[in-house]
């Protein structure tokens, strides 16, 4: 455990402490998502007739491991929320399957998910919203008890005032309101309810986005020391790179509605092969002055995220790629292993052999998006890409990645309900986007709704100090 533990005011002390699988992705599978979709439908008129649906979700792949954390990125819309929605149940999927420790969870009805809304619980974004401002801190955090009928040993103030020190809170403030803490402690108050009910899973979506800096890295800290203390498994959704590469083992990309790309954080960071996460990468800033004069290139993605009622064809992305061939447009990309745990779906991956070297010429919309680009990029990006491809494959690199950059390339061209259990209050399916989270807070409580701070921060809670840049430590 890193240093920041030691001063936090996490002393936990459950049974679990002993089983705490080791901080990785080598437990055994706790949740496997196959094909998940969600579409919106969208209607019209007084008939209410569909006229077509908002893809939000367009068939996830993906398998979540006991003890990891499995951090979701990708820009706004790109249907990450709805994502954590479908795992959580708090919205009916459209196809696919949702495992939960082997048992298909997907179509569960309300009385067959509630003993496994004590696995699987979730954290909002909204901590001002999330937390019922006329129940006290105490009634808040030991409501997941009452819903489920627990009675934990010693009682639930007890137990709700041992959650409180658990996250860093006073216990003795178990009369309060949330009116008369901090952002960051109501996040706090929102993680301990969270936690009543010792879940397995929790998802968290956008758990520090609505904090200010200073105090995220303070809920960051604490949800990590949580999980080495506790064992949990989580499911963060940011939009913050930064964030996530700080907490998590390994990272999906998501882009309109599909994941791009999934791998180890590490080796997302160090050699991305969808050009969408290579362009959301050389977006973070560099921290370090020293190193902001290197390799500053940004790439600069043109236009917005296409709409998803009606998703561009083949591989969504290619209507922004600077690397788009005609395959690209027709033919939808598979999610592939492409180097051990890095999966990518992608015709002409970085830093990586081309996938289509047959297909040269670039579209048109590519080569706009390429006029962005610094031409520094470019060259880096097709060097790498010729020199792994001739690794890879013994041989030279011929047509591949080289023939892609606009320089060498010819013109052509071408053409892109919810099931509201008993925390999702709202959500329903077809008429609330976000709403999950900013309803009722007594009912987000059982599906362990909650989160989010700001700054202050007094009674020296969890997790303090720390910034998010401790980098390879997690
Ligand atoms: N209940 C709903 N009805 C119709 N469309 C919806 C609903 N919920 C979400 N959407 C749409 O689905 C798409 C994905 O939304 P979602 O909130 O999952 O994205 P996101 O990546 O989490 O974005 P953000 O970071 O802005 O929250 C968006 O286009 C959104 O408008």
């Amino acid at each position: 455990m890193s240093e920041k533990s030691k001063d936090t005011a996490v002393t936990v002390s459950t049974p679990s402490d002993a089983t705490a699988p080791a901080k990785g992705s080598g437990g055994e599978v706790l949740l496997k998502v196959t094909g998940l979709q969600k579409h919106f439908p969208i209607k019209k008129g007084l008939l209410q007739r569909q006229v077509g649906a908002v893809h939000a979700v367009d068939g996830l792949d993906f398998e979540v491991r006991a003890g990891e954390t499995l951090g979701v990125v990708g820009e706004s819309g790109c249907g990450k929320s709805t994502m954590g929605r479908l795992i959580t149940r708090l919205l009916e999927p459209t196809g696919g399957t949702i495992e939960f420790e082997g048992k298909d969870i997907t179509h569960l009805g309300v009385a067959g998910m509630r003993p496994m809304r004590r696995d699987v619980q979730m954290i909002f974004q909204d901590p001002y919203s999330s937390l019922n401002p006329r129940h006290t801190i105490g009634t808040i955090v030991g409501a997941p008890f009452k819903l489920q009928g627990v009675e934990p040993e010693g009682g639930i103030k007890k137990e709700v005032q041992r959650l409180l020190s658990v996250v860093g809170l006073n216990p003795e403030h178990y009369n309060r309101y949330p009116h008369e803490f901090s952002g960051g402690q109501r996040q706090r108050i929102g993680i301990a309810r969270a936690l009543a009910l010792s879940p397995k899973l929790v998802v968290a979506d956008e758990p520090v986005s609505a904090l200010d800096v200073s105090i995220q890295a303070q809920v960051v800290n604490l949800l990590d020391d949580l999980q080495q203390e506790l064992g949990l498994t989580y499911v963060i959704i940011a939009h913050d790179l930064s964030v996530v590469r700080h907490v998590s083992d390994r990272i999906a990309v998501m882009y309109l509605g599909k994941i791009v790309e999934l791998a180890d954080r590490d080796a997302l960071y160090k050699a991305p092969m969808h050009p969408y996460t290579k362009a959301l990468m050389s977006a973070v800033p560099i921290p370090d002055p020293k190193r902001r004069g290197a390799k500053s290139e940004r790439i600069l993605l043109q236009g917005d995220v296409p709409s998803p009622i009606s998703p561009p064809s083949g591989c969504r992305f290619h209507t922004r790629c600077w690397k788009a061939t005609e395959i690209c447009r027709t033919t939808e990309p598979p999610l592939l292993e492409l180097r051990p745990g890095q999966r990518v779906a992608c015709h002409h991956p970085e830093n990586f052999e081309d996938q289509a070297p047959q297909d040269t010429v670039l579209l048109t919309a590519a080569k706009e998006a390429s006029e962005l680009l610094g031409e520094t990029a470019l060259e880096e990006s097709a060097e790498t890409s010729a020199a792994v491809a001739a690794e890879v494959s013994g041989g030279a690199p011929e047509a591949t990645g080289t023939a892609k950059t606009p320089a060498t390339a010819d013109a052509e061209e071408a053409e892109a309900a919810a099931e509201a259990e008993a925390g999702s209050a709202d959500a329903d399916s077809d008429s609330d986007a976000g709403s999950g989270e900013s309803a009722d807070a007594d009912a987000d409580a059982e599906a362990g709704g909650s989160a989010d701070a700001d700054a202050a921060e007094p009674e020296g809670s969890g997790g303090t100090g720390k910034t998010p840049g401790k980098s390879s430590d997690k």
